[in-house]
């Protein structure tokens, strides 16, 4: 067998180091925080589950992402959890069953997915969210978006992108108005996430029908005129989800941009009537995501619920929830009463264990001279 070096780490996952542990830990706190103010409540699921649990809990998950370990105790398959919304999911549907709806959780803590994407090498990430238990309805599609624009705000982030997006259009739109085979509409739908007009056109007539949705992408106004128009042609299919969507719209900032990808299905495998993204600038890929989706309870019963996850580990790479440190040096023999009321203060302490510890080796701004903080190098 081939020795592993003792410093490798299996591919797609790493440590983070000072300070940027620390901002992780910041940026997270900050989300928590936002979302605590209008009244998520923290829960805290475990890292793995059954396998069938995870895969389940929500209508029209798909399980293949899962990273898998055999629990010698249980005898059975368990899975790490590659999102939490599925975890806060159960908890609702069980342990909380009983609890007042609307029920408003949020949750923070590393999932982990058994590939990783070609956008992001890594494959464990930090996931921070809120979901809102118990209703799908546009009141609370608004609070969610409200909220995540909120804590990205109170994180620092700027140029925020918000892309909405339908993610069962498609089945809606092939179940009634403009029916489709399930092997037509696979192929419908991998052209559209290609935005292959062409080839959509080349799929028959049928297809076809699908085209103007491609035209109705981009900038939010101009795209929903779009879709409106056509969704007037076709009988008003889609006017209760455009009337949504635009109210949904309506109290957002001016300074948030807003877009339009009706077919946008990328990460949306479980999401229903309504979805977005988030984009900041200066990042590529999206940070965050959002939607309405169903929980299955054991009784077979579904539960309607809307929420959204953060992925901060791109904005902490950027230096997001860093603080310049007041890290000060105690020389041996410092006075321990001045030293402990500094600290109340705010400052970080790094006492001297020997005389041989260097404050400034050991990234400290500031060493205590008598009662006096110092800067080092003045
Ligand atoms: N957990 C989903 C986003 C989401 C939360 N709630 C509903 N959707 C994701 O990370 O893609």
């Amino acid at each position: 067998m081939t020795m592993i070096p003792p410093g490798l780490l299996p591919e797609g996952l790493s440590d983070r180091l000072p300070p940027q542990a620390e901002a992780s830990a910041r940026v997270t706190r900050t989300v928590l925080d936002t979302v605590a103010r209008h009244g998520f409540e923290r829960v805290m699921p475990p890292l793995a589950e059954f396998e069938e649990t995870l895969a389940s809990r929500l209508k029209s998950a798909q399980p293949q992402d899962l990273l898998r370990v055999i629990d010698p105790v249980s005898q059975r398959t368990l899975a790490l959890r590659p999102d939490m919304t599925a975890q806060v999911g159960r908890i609702a549907a069980t342990r909380m069953a009983n609890a007042a709806r609307p029920l408003r959780l949020s949750y923070a803590g590393s999932v982990i997915r058994l590939k990783a994407s070609q956008l992001r090498p890594e494959r464990e990430r930090m996931q921070v969210g809120a979901e809102l238990i118990g209703a799908d309805s546009v009141a609370a599609a608004t609070e969610i978006v409200t909220v995540t624009i909120e804590a990205l705000q109170a994180a620092g982030v700027k140029g925020i992108t918000i892309d909405f997006t339908l993610p069962d259009l498609i089945d809606t739109l092939a179940a009634g108005h403009m029916p489709l085979s399930d092997t037509e509409k696979e192929a419908v739908r991998t052209e559209l996430d290609a935005k292959d007009a062409g080839a959509l056109a080349a799929l028959g007539e049928r297809a076809a029908a699908y085209l103007p949705l491609i035209e109705a992408t981009g900038p939010f106004h101009a795209a929903m005129d779009r879709l409106e128009a056509w969704s007037a042609a076709h009988g008003g299919a889609l006017d209760d989800r455009l009337k949504g969507l635009r109210a949904i719209a309506k109290p957002i900032d001016w300074d948030i941009r807003l877009t339009l990808d009706p077919t946008e299905r990328h990460g949306f495998e479980y999401q229903s009537w309504f979805g977005f993204s988030v984009f900041a600038d200066g990042f590529i890929g999206e940070i965050g995501r959002g939607g309405s989706y169903a929980i299955m309870r054991a009784d077979g019963s579904e539960e309607a619920a809307t929420g959204f996850s953060l992925y901060p580990d791109p904005l902490v790479d950027a230096g997001f929830g860093m603080v310049e440190p007041r890290r000060l040096f105690l020389p041996l023999g410092h006075d321990a009463a001045r030293a402990a009321a500094l600290r109340g203060e705010g400052w970080q302490s790094v006492a001297a264990l020997s005389d041989s510890d260097d404050g400034s080796a050991l990234r400290c701004t500031h060493w205590l001279d008598g009662p006096e903080p110092r800067p080092y190098g003045c």
